[in-house]
């Protein structure tokens, strides 16, 4: 379980500061949720703080359950409890990153790998059978990041960021570089693994009609002045469900 009140992030200074809010989340093993919102409203600020990349100015609560274990995190981020905020990052959470994030000095299947390695488990054989075959990554595993396409790129980045089951996965516009049908493709299979494994996963995704294709429930972005300060041509965003 995930729950989360209160988060608050201002990028930027001044007049130029933009605020992103999120009064409440909650998600359940196997919910998967989208996030949608226009560019620049804040969607990547609100997964890199969530995914604990990202120190937030302010937070009200943080849980994260393990195991029947129920993890203060919001304690650890307002303490600045960093090493333990890293052992969280690296076992709890996965990231597709918009720009795949991939080493490029791994092949792609050491990429994918890498994540399992870290934390000294094995792969599921079965599941990473799953992911290459539904992702079409065979051909790709002897191939290096460069040798890629951002489609490519990205196939291989959501394959690594799920391979080792975290609790939470945040997913940054995870199809933006895939045509419609590995799109779909993707999603479904991000939709059935979450389930079945009992994840909980954050996606930002503008693509409205696939968001709206599997019937997810969505974070929308909706502008917000700041308070006190209605003058300012720059406020902020406020993510409700
Ligand atoms: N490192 C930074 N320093 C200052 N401001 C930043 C920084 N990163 C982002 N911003 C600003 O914060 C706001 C939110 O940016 P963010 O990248 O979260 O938006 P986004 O919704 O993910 O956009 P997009 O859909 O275009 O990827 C933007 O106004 C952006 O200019």
């Amino acid at each position: 379980m995930l729950h989360i009140e209160d988060l608050c992030i201002v990028r930027g200074q001044g007049t130029q500061a933009h605020h992103v809010y999120l009064p409440q989340l909650k998600l359940r093993p196997g919910e998967i949720m989208a996030v949608t919102g226009e560019s620049g409203c804040g969607k990547s600020t609100l997964l890199e703080a969530i995914g604990l990349l990202l120190r937030p100015n302010s937070i009200g609560r943080f849980e994260l359950s393990e195991e029947g274990k129920q993890l203060d995190v919001a304690v650890l981020l307002n303490t600045d409890r960093q090493a333990e905020l890293a052992g969280i990052r690296a076992s709890l959470l996965g990231f597709v990153l918009q720009n795949g994030g991939l080493l490029p000095y791994l092949s792609v299947r050491d990429n994918i790998r890498l994540p399992c390695q870290l934390l000294g488990i094995a792969p599921d054989k079965a599941m990473l059978d799953r992911i290459i075959n539904v992702l079409k990554l065979g051909p790709l595993l002897a191939k290096y990041p460069a040798q890629l396409s951002f489609g490519e790129r990205q196939r291989t980045a959501f394959a690594r960021a799920i391979l080792h089951r975290p609790r939470l996965v945040l997913a940054d516009e995870p199809t933006a570089a895939l045509d419609p049908h590995n799109a779909q493709q993707l999603f479904s299979l991000f939709i059935e693994l979450v389930r079945q494994e009992g994840m909980m996963a954050l996606v930002v995704c503008h693509d409205w009609p696939l968001v709206q294709h599997f019937g997810l429930p969505c974070l929308i972005a909706r502008p917000e002045q700041k308070p006190g300060n209605k003058t300012e041509a720059h406020g902020g965003t406020c993510f409700v469900l």
